[in-house]
């Protein structure tokens, strides 16, 4: 019926449920459980769960493996949340702000054997809500009741994985800018509810193509506040130049701040960084894999626009292999160097290092 709610607009409701520490029900073949990010537990949420059961926590392997905790479950780790421990206890596992300080001590109860999949959706929507990526999961066999009788969003995780991606542009118009008078803006929005995504064209690129072309990450503390630790800012302003003096091409820009983990999680990753560890070390013990950015978005927007091919200004080969991988033909890398600083030396050379980025 027409008014029932769609596969994403579920979707995005769920993932907005948890990004406001509210709780939601994911149901599966397996059963349903009441789940609520584990950043955002409360005293009065913690104890209505624990008058219903045993909460079980779930991180990621890559969280668990700095907590000397065995991943059972390959991916994922699902501890049982201790009687006696606080929603302190339950932050300190997922958040490694104080790892150094007061490093969380095992033994971790970690539940071993059966169902893992609700926790794994449960950490997948975190993520998708730029949360930490740690989720408070209560299976229960009466869940669908208490979600009607409370009034809680109902996601089956088939639902989850059949969300339809698409990206629709919804306006655009003529912005003159300083490299090229001949600039324009086209946003995108897709249909599950996440950020918009904006296409900046500079002349009319002639499609299908080889484009001239750069997909940019937002980075707002490069970007915006010129921040010394990173190369976006400077790599910004280089491409727009670089097009602008081809005469044509195009640049979008992706909101995927900090790798696709949200700027929140970003600064801890920095806070990290302040301790000693790379930007790759640092993503690993929030629980995040190194790059969490989904490449179907800048190929999807470049199809939308006519574009099937590009010249592709990056310095990271897995970029050029994740456009080909999603149908844009990428006949020719163009590297892009600006902005080296002594403060991103480091961050340059453990991307080069680490992710195979080139110098
Ligand atoms: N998680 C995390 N993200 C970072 C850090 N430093 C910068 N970023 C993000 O990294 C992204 C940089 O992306 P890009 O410059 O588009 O991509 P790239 O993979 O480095 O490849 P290039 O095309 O060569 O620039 C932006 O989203 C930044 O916000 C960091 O230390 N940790
Ligand atoms: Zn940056």
């Amino acid at each position: 019926m027409g008014l029932d709610l769609t596969i994403a607009e579920r979707v995005a409701r769920a993932r907005s449920d948890l990004r406001i520490g509210a709780v939601a029900v994911l149901r599966g073949p397996g059963g349903a459980a009441l789940v609520l990010a584990a950043e955002g537990v409360t005293p009065d949420r913690l104890s209505a769960l624990r008058s219903l059961g045993t909460p079980e926590l779930a991180i990621t392997s890559w969280r668990a493996e700095t907590l000397h905790a065995p991943a059972y479950d390959d991916d994922l780790a699902r501890m049982l949340v201790p009687g006696d421990a606080d929603c302190g206890w339950i932050r300190s596992v997922a958040d490694p702000a104080r790892d150094l300080d007061y490093p969380m001590k095992g033994p971790f109860q970690v539940l071993r054997g059966g169902d893992a999949a609700l926790h794994r959706t449960a950490i997948a929507l975190c993520k998708e809500a730029r949360l930490l990526p740690a989720a408070l999961v209560l299976p229960h066999a009466d869940a669908e009741a208490l979600a009607r009788a409370h009034d809680l969003t109902v996601l089956d995780l088939a639902q989850h994985a059949l969300v339809p991606f698409g990206l629709r542009e919804v306006a655009a118009a003529r912005v003159p800018l300083g490299v090229s008078k001949l600039g324009r803006v086209r946003v995108f929005r897709p249909a599950d509810g996440s950020e918009e995504h904006y296409a900046v064209e500079i002349g009319s690129p002639a499609r299908p193509g080889p484009v001239l072309a750069r997909l940019h990450s937002a980075c707002f503390t490069g970007d915006v506040i010129g921040s010394l630790k990173c190369d976006c800012g400077p790599q910004l302003a280089a491409a727009l130049d670089r097009i602008a003096t081809a005469g044509a091409g195009i640049l979008l820009y992706l909101n995927q701040e900090g790798r696709g983990i949200g700027l929140a999680n970003k600064m801890r990753a920095y806070a990290l960084q302040d301790q000693g560890f790379d930007t790759v070390e640092a993503n690993h013990r929030l629980g995040f894999e190194d790059d969490e950015r989904d490449f179907r978005i800048g190929a999807e927007m470049l199809k939308a626009m006519g574009v099937t091919s590009v010249r592709l200004m990056t310095n990271n080969p897995a970029k050029v292999a994740r456009m080909e991988g999603q149908g844009v033909r990428v006949v020719e890398r163009v590297a892009l160097k600006a902005g080296h600083t002594p403060e991103n030396a480091h961050y340059l050379a453990t991307k080069a290092r680490k992710s195979g980025h080139l110098l």
